[in-house]
């Protein structure tokens, strides 16, 4: 079957074909409706804790849908909010848009963002591995920072430097200079959560999402190496019909939230 990606001929209208999970009830990215949020007061008891190890960032890789910076999960913890038991990071990527006025996943009140950042982490208190949590509805948590354009970031520079060395789809680096992403997370650390999936195939049902109200800057040049990615191997032929295979836009447009409740802590 044609890889899913994000071109008309295989991208998140399409996506359902082969991955019927896709057309869901549970599905992601939302638009955020800032007045459907209810605040909790249990979410305020328990606050959002995280933990991670900079030097446990091991490799970037070209996914053919971005970058992802994986992670050697020991040592990090993320528990609190919404979460029962332990969560431990596992990868870092990001999504964005062919220019700066599009490319976050979820939206606010209709905004949206020029790009968005996801640290992924899963359910450690209960699943051996991110593969197996994937499967089960209290897997994993994404904590979604949305990037908007200003200051250059300097932590994901350091993404940023090593784009260059895995510009085609397969390819990968040692990542050298530890990243903290602890550093790439906002001041003020309200939050809305709510029950999703992972936003792209198989779009597995999993994922309790944590998006940061507060916005983290980045800036255009940053966001324009990011659209330096190919989507194609070195040496084929470029698959996708965009022009010439530049990975311009990996966000996958918003579903209805339904009848899923939105919480949010903090203001
Ligand atoms: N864009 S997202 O929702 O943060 C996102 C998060 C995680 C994964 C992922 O680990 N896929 C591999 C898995 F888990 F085996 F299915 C994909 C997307
Ligand atoms: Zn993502």
């Amino acid at each position: 079957a044609a890889e899913w990606g994000y071109t008309k001929r295989n991208g998140p209208f399409t996506w359902a074909k082969n991955y019927p999970t896709a057309a869901g009830i549970r599905q992601s990215p939302v638009d955020i409706d800032t007045a459907l949020a209810t605040s909790d007061s249990s979410l305020e008891s328990k606050p959002l804790r995280w933990k991670y190890v900079p030097q446990n960032t091991r490799t970037i890789v070209n996914s053919g849908h971005g970058w992802r910076v994986d992670v050697d999960s020991e040592g990090s913890e993320l528990v609190g909010g919404p979460l029962e038991g332990t969560y431990k990071l596992q990868q870092f990527h990001c999504h964005w848009g062919s220019s700066s006025d599009k490319g976050s996943e979820h939206t606010v009140d209709g905004q949206s963002y020029a790009a968005e950042l996801h640290l992924v982490h899963w359910n450690s208190s209960k699943y051996a591995d991110c593969g197996e949590a994937a499967d089960y509805p209290d897997g994993l948590t994404v904590l979604g920072v949305l990037l908007k354009v200003g200051a250059k970031n300097p932590e994901l520079q350091k993404v940023i430097d090593l784009i260059p060395s895995i510009s085609h789809r397969g390819e990968k680096t040692e990542v050298k200079e530890a990243i903290d992403p602890a550093k790439m997370l906002p001041k003020t650390l309200s939050y809305w959560t709510y029950l999703g999936s992972l936003t792209v195939p198989p779009c597995n049902e999993s994922v309790t999402w944590i998006l940061f109200k507060e916005p983290v800057e980045v800036s255009e040049e940053q966001l324009a190496a990011f659209r330096s990615l190919r989507c194609y191997k070195r040496g084929e032929e470029c698959p996708c019909d965009e022009v010439d295979g530049l990975l311009i836009s990996n966000y996958r447009p918003t579903l209805p939230l339904g009848t899923r409740e939105l919480r949010e802590c903090g203001s």
